[in-house]
């Protein structure tokens, strides 16, 4: 299988495209390429030939950190695209995939015992994080506050100052400010509070490195206390990894090991989460998380709503049918040099297929995309799904207490 998003495994081109090489070559290819490199890798699909059949399979490095972003109008397959992925970090050795899952399309990934798919997945639904967890100057914008007002200051500092909500409340009570000014303030906090996304005891990120799946289940969740789970996920998965990176010591090799597992952060309705709190969080995982091993896979049907670091970042691009001519844009103005052709002519037209940019190898591929193993809950919202993942959430809750570690207070 041919691996895209990694050098070295053989020299990529658009002739691949043709699917023209015989099934001999693909797999005396593959076996040296096994022997050389037993690297984990993610199967993605088969590349398109430009007859429309399919062709060689294709795969992803899971290997290295990557960043990559899934693009496509609704119903065009990035949600299932996205699971496709994840499925496959679940396969890999050493890798820990972490879903934030706003519309609650991937509760599916942990459904599949006695299955062959055997992926160990984990829904937590309504997910809690600790208030502390999040910067304290993102305080104010999240509970919808000028940072420069009176009252947005106030709940800056009682941010900084506190280590929960309960806290930031007594920090406000007791502030020298007017009654007006603690009145407002205590209010917002409030509001905070009514989300029930906070609590001292919330997930961090020790939670994630486990042998499985944890998908956040944020449906019905507002955008609002969404970003907040977002942000103190992506904040924390990447502190960890610097810490755990500076504990190690590259150096030597008595030095301590890094031995965790390296997180892959999915998200959908990415445009959500760059347009909140997360954005911070999610801004220094793209740009400065391949370095202590972070990885993001951002999906969205609004690539014009990403700010251009997302899209100038991502060194894995999977971009499904796109109608809209300021998203077909925003892919246009950040098409690399080596892509021949236009990112317009280049789109495909058919629900699961994608167009492939690979920045590593500096190709472009047309991709159909495998289907799922485990089942995708994409469409509209059924009952029996919340009952599902509540059931699935009760198994985490056990889980989580069982190895001493922290859960979220929704059981
Ligand atoms: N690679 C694929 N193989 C087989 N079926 C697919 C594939 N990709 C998508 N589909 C089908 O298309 C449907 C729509 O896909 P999906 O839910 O991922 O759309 P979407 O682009 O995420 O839309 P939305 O933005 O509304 O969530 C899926 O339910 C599935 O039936």
């Amino acid at each position: 299988m041919q691996v895209l998003g990694r050098k070295g495994t053989d020299s990529w081109s658009d002739r691949q495209d043709t699917g023209d090489e015989s099934e001999a070559e693909n797999e005396s290819r593959d076996a040296a390429a096994e022997s050389r490199t037993p690297r984990p890798t993610g199967r993605l699909g088969t590349y398109r030939a430009r007859d429309g059949s399919d062709a060689a399979p294709v795969g992803i490095d899971l290997d290295s950190p990557h960043a990559a972003l899934v693009v496509g109008k609704r119903g065009s397959g990035k949600s299932y695209t996205l699971g496709v992925l994840a499925e496959a970090a679940a396969r890999a050795h050493g890798v820990a995939p972490v879903v934030v899952d706003p519309m609650g399309v991937f509760s599916g990934l942990a459904a599949n015992e006695g299955s062959a798919a055997e992926i160990s997945a984990t829904v937590v639904r309504n997910p809690t994080v600790a208030a502390d967890t999040l910067p304290a100057s993102s305080w104010p914008t999240l509970v919808g506050l000028d940072a420069e007002s009176p009252v947005g200051a106030l709940v800056w500092q009682a941010a900084s100052e506190s280590s929960s909500l309960a806290a930031m409340q007594t920090h406000v009570a007791d502030a020298n400010a007017t009654e007006d000014v603690r009145r407002s303030a205590r209010n917002h906090l409030e509001l905070a509070e009514s989300w029930g996304v906070f609590d001292s005891d919330g997930l961090v990120a020790a939670d994630f490195l486990g042998d499985e799946v944890t998908v956040l289940d944020l449906s019905g969740v507002a955008d609002a206390p969404s970003n907040a789970v977002c942000a103190a996920v992506a904040g924390g998965l990447y502190e960890r990894r610097v810490s755990s990176a500076s504990r190690a010591n590259p150096k030597g090799p008595e030095g301590p090991k890094d031995s965790t597992r390296v997180p892959w952060l999915f998200v959908d309705e990415a445009h959500v989460f760059f347009d909140g709190v997360a954005a911070n969080a999610l801004r220094t995982v793209l740009t400065r998380g391949r370095a202590p091993g972070v990885s993001l896979v951002a999906a969205t049907q609004r690539p014009s709503a990403l700010p251009d670091v997302a899209l100038s970042q991502a060194d894995l691009l999977v971009a499904h049918r796109l109608t809209m001519q300021a998203d077909v844009d925003a892919l246009t103005a950040a098409q690399p040099t080596y892509l021949a052709g236009t990112i317009r002519e280049r789109l495909p037209t058919r629900t699961g297929d994608a167009l492939v940019v690979d920045d590593t190898t500096e190709s472009a591929h047309a991709v159909r995309i495998r289907e799922r193993e485990t089942a995708h809950r994409g469409g509209s919202p059924r009952a029996s799904q919340f009952t599902e993942a509540g059931r699935e959430h009760g198994s985490k809750h056990r889980q989580l207490q069982a190895a001493g570690g922290r859960t979220s207070r929704h059981g």
